[in-house]
């Protein structure tokens, strides 16, 4: 379980994040949306630590990450992938060598890695693409080499900044559906931040709409139908009460 207890993050004079709470359970597959500039990807890179609040408590299994430096702050965070609209591989190293060096990094043990490698790519269904190198991949095949990348350290959650937004609609659909077994088989917990109602739609069991760095409202639902986008806060709630059963948390 992720628990954010009254988060605050500044850039310099700015609050991008305002004492924000919130609750993820275990097993959710949980949506961040919002307007542009809302905070979702602050929100989201606060759960790893990658930004460091101001103030508040960011809980992950009950242990507050905030409180912790060193070697116990880097076991913490290999409970949580993470993986980037832009895909974040090195450009120079082969997919296998992509997933290996996450292992390396994580003192993986070395006689079991190449396994390991092995047996995340054929989650992701690129078992026959090892020595390729990024540029030889098509957008949505690179997302899914990232996911094998992040499921690598055997992660409780995993953290989507944007996953599908620089794909077309049937890459989405590609990588959604890997994003789906993530959780439904390997029962990792998912948080994902997106502008797309249609991920959200498709993919979400609760999901918190932010507006200027505040969640505006949390809603748990099973979407349907969703065609639109609109930059109002209340529009998002509007639409996932319209199209699905929402229950307010
Ligand atoms: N490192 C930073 N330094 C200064 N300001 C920042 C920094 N990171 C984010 N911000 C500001 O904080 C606000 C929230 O940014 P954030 O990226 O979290 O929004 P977002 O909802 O994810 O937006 P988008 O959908 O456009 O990516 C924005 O106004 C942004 O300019």
């Amino acid at each position: 379980m992720i628990q954010l207890h009254h988060v605050n993050k500044r850039f310099e004079q700015f609050e991008a994040i305002k004492d924000v709470s919130l609750t993820i359970d275990k097993g959710e597959i949980y949506g961040i949306i919002g307007a542009s500039g809302a905070g979702k990807s602050t929100l989201l890179r606060l759960i790893n630590l990658l930004e460091v609040p101001d103030s508040g408590a960011v809980e992950v299994n009950g242990r507050d990450l905030t409180k912790l430096r060193g070697k116990k702050l880097r076991d913490a965070r290999k409970s949580i992938g993470m993986i980037f609209q832009g895909f974040n591989l090195v450009a120079n190293k082969t997919v296998y060598e992509n997933i290996a060096v996450s292992l390396e990094l994580s003192n993986y043990p070395r006689k079991e890695r190449r396994s390991r490698v092995e047996e995340c790519l054929r989650f992701v269904g690129l078992e026959d693409f090892m020595k390729k190198y990024p540029a030889q991949l098509s957008g949505g095949q690179k997302q899914r080499v990232a996911i094998a990348r992040a499921l690598a350290n055997k992660p409780e959650f995993l953290l989507c900044d944007e996953p599908t937004s620089s794909l077309d609609p049937n890459t989405t659909a590609e990588v959604l559906k890997v994003l789906e077994d993530v959780n439904k088989r390997l029962g990792v917990t998912i948080v994902i931040v997106s502008h797309e109602m249609d991920v959200i739609k498709s993919l979400c069991t609760q999901v918190t709409v932010m507006a200027n760095g505040e969640v505006y409202e949390t809603v748990r639902t099973k979407p349907k139908g969703i065609q639109h986008i609109d930059n109002n806060p209340k529009y998002f709630v509007d639409q996932l009460a319209k199209d699905g059963e929402v229950d307010r948390a």
